[in-house]
């Protein structure tokens, strides 16, 4: 959990709370979380220690919506936009945190594979990165884009592109959703075919400007 500016998508630049949701099957080869994969009980501590440690690692905290708010609290959050992801946050049923979260004045992102049902408050914005080919199944995974406020797929060359091309043509309507791209790791070439097609499909770009500038 910390407060940070939201790096990527349709919010970048906005103010944010971060809350990381530990444990993810999906096994994406290039994961830049690979620290959040595991759900090992050994790896339960504090939220004191999981808030202060001086880098990433995979040591984790359980709580419940009410004390989460009270550690925003106790942390002096300012931030009034609350980014949920993980890990794969999907792997719980959100709608409990998120309507908490909503009913005490924030506004919630969700940050998803669409590899599980995306159980989450009517207001929450959703942003599914579809994990093609992955863990879950097609059936899931449409069912999360028809639920997603904004596509937001990580590419790293063409393939990627026409797999996105392929998917989208089953979800019912794109009206009112942000489709994005993101260069995976800030390669130069993956980060020249985004832009190109996006300027070619009047999508949107997406970086991940926190890395450009060494934040969290
Ligand atoms: C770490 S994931 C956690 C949330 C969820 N499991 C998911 O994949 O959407 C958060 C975002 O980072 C993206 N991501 C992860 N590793 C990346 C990388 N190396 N380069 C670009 N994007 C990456 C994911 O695609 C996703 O949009
Ligand atoms: N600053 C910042 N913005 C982000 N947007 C999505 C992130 C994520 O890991 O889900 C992320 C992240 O890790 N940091
Ligand atoms: S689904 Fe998300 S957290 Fe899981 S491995 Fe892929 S990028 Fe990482
Ligand atoms: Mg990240």
């Amino acid at each position: 959990m910390f407060e940070t500016i939201q790096g990527e998508g349709s919010f970048t630049g906005i103010p944010s709370v971060f809350v990381r949701l530990q444990g993810c099957p999906v096994g994406c080869p290039w994961c830049d979380t690979k620290h959040t994969w595991s759900l090992d009980d050994a790896l339960v501590t504090t939220a004191h220690e999981v808030i202060n440690k001086p880098q990433e690692d995979e040591q984790f905290f359980t709580t419940d919506e009410n004390g989460l708010l009270s550690l925003f609290n106790d942390e002096g959050y300012v931030a009034k936009h609350v980014v949920i992801t993980g890990g794969e946050p999907c792997m719980y049923d959100l709608r409990p945190l998120t309507t908490y979260l909503h009913d005490n004045g924030y506004t919630t992102q969700i940050e998803t594979s669409g590899t599980y049902e995306v159980l989450c408050d009517p207001r929450t914005y959703v942003t599914v990165s579809p994990k093609i080919n992955m863990k879950g199944g097609m059936e899931v995974l449409i069912g999360a884009l028809e639920r997603a406020n904004e596509i937001k797929h990580p590419i790293a060359m063409q393939k990627h592109i026409d797999e996105l091309d392929a998917l989208l043509k089953d979800v019912s309507s794109l009206e009112g959703k942000q489709v994005c791209l993101q260069p995976i790791s800030q390669q130069k070439r993956a980060t020249e075919l985004a832009v190109k097609t996006c300027i070619a499909r009047n999508w949107r770009l997406s970086l991940q400007t926190h890395k450009y500038i060494g934040i969290e």
